[in-house]
């Protein structure tokens, strides 16, 4: 297909699109990220119009023998399709693991095969998985075998660059059942380095028939358009992007406008106190502070350092709030102020 062509085709991103057996309202998903998209981030990206949202990653070894967060991570209320990514390195435990999840209300389950993190890979899951497509193979048969609901697979481009084996295990998983892929741009030696690779996904989308979802650096609307064009995409994910702001695939989508102001505020409020009740006081309270840091970080850059360490530090969770609020007023009073000048 020319570019020309492509560009005349190209997708719109509030358009839903589908996946065999299950549509989804639009073409903009929230990425997983660990220690981040938990149920109380997800259910505000999917109130403001994300077009699908997945859990954080959970360990198949550990939901299969009960142990850890994984049945927190599991966790879904008011979210359709809910799906859930699972991340191992053995056949038996990710096929143990899928069935657990399905009998406990999963729509989709994602495959895990993309993170770089050595406390993943070190265990041969996550990205590890793909130096050895067989072995991988096994995995997602096992994991297709498994369950009746749709299983699909989120990878990068490769181990390094001299092994980009997307394409490969991409083929490969389609004729195993496979049902979406999600790529990032980028191979697992980049870690999160340099620009992601949106040209080098078209590969993938050459490769197989299957819906592809584009990943890395998507921030800005022009950034989703330029990576749907660049990779052939029929969808794109956003992450870090969302950090400090769990409505903005929703804005991306067209679904909503960016709360400001007091809208804001209450978003922010309504998020802490979410988080509260998820964890309990006491580790809701820690588990909130990166979230506090990200709003901080948006909206108060120029917040001095000792008001932004006594809202990160406070153990009580009134003080933050009142403390974060206080900021972030004070971050609004002082962008206005320069708009004003
Ligand atoms: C804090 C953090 C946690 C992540 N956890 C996961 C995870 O649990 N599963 C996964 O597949 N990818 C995980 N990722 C990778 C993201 O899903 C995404 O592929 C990556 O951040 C690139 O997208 P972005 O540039 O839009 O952030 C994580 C990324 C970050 C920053």
């Amino acid at each position: 297909m020319c570019l020309k062509d492509n560009h005349l085709h190209l997708p719109t991103l509030s358009s839903p699109f589908a996946i065999e057996g299950m549509s989804f309202r639009n073409r903009v998903v929230l990425a997983p990220m660990s220690g981040v998209t938990d149920l109380p981030f997800r259910q505000l990206a999917w109130r403001y119009g994300a077009g699908l949202v997945v859990t954080e990653m959970v360990a198949s070894r550990e939901l299969a023998c009960n142990a850890g967060e994984s049945w927190a991570r599991l966790k879904n209320t008011g979210i359709t399709p809910h799906m859930v990514q699972l991340a191992g390195r053995e056949a038996h435990w990710m096929a143990e693991a899928a069935k657990i999840a399905a009998g406990n209300g999963a729509d989709v389950i994602d495959i895990n095969m993309g993170c770089p993190a050595k406390k993943v890979t070190g265990g041969y899951s996550g990205s590890a998985l793909m130096r050895d497509p067989d072995h991988a193979l096994s995995l997602i048969e096992a994991t297709v075998r498994a369950v009746d609901i749709p299983v699909t697979l989120k990878m990068r481009l490769g181990w390094d660059e001299t092994t980009m084996n997307a394409p490969e295990i991409a083929r490969r998983a389609e004729a195993a059942g496979i049902r979406m892929v999600t790529i990032h741009g980028r191979t697992r030696m980049q870690f999160y380095k340099g620009q992601a690779d949106w040209d080098a996904i078209r590969a993938v989308r050459d490769a197989v028939s299957l819906p592809l979802v584009a990943n890395g650096d998507v921030t800005t609307l022009d950034d989703a358009t330029e990576i749907l064009k660049r990779s052939g995409a029929d969808a794109v994910m956003t992450g870090r992007a969302c950090q400090g702001r769990p409505w903005h695939a929703g804005v991306l989508a067209g679904a909503c406008a960016a709360p400001e102001g007091q809208a804001r505020l209450d978003v922010i409020s309504e998020h802490y106190e979410m988080m509260l009740a998820f964890y309990g006081m006491e580790t809701g309270v820690r588990h909130a502070r990166k979230h506090l840091g990200w709003y901080i970080d948006r909206f108060a850059p120029d917040a001095p350092g000792h008001r932004k360490a006594s809202v990160l530090t406070a153990t009580d969770h009134k003080a933050a709030l009142s403390g974060l609020l206080e900021l972030l007023r004070d971050g609004e009073t002082a962008v206005e102020r320069t708009m004003a000048a």
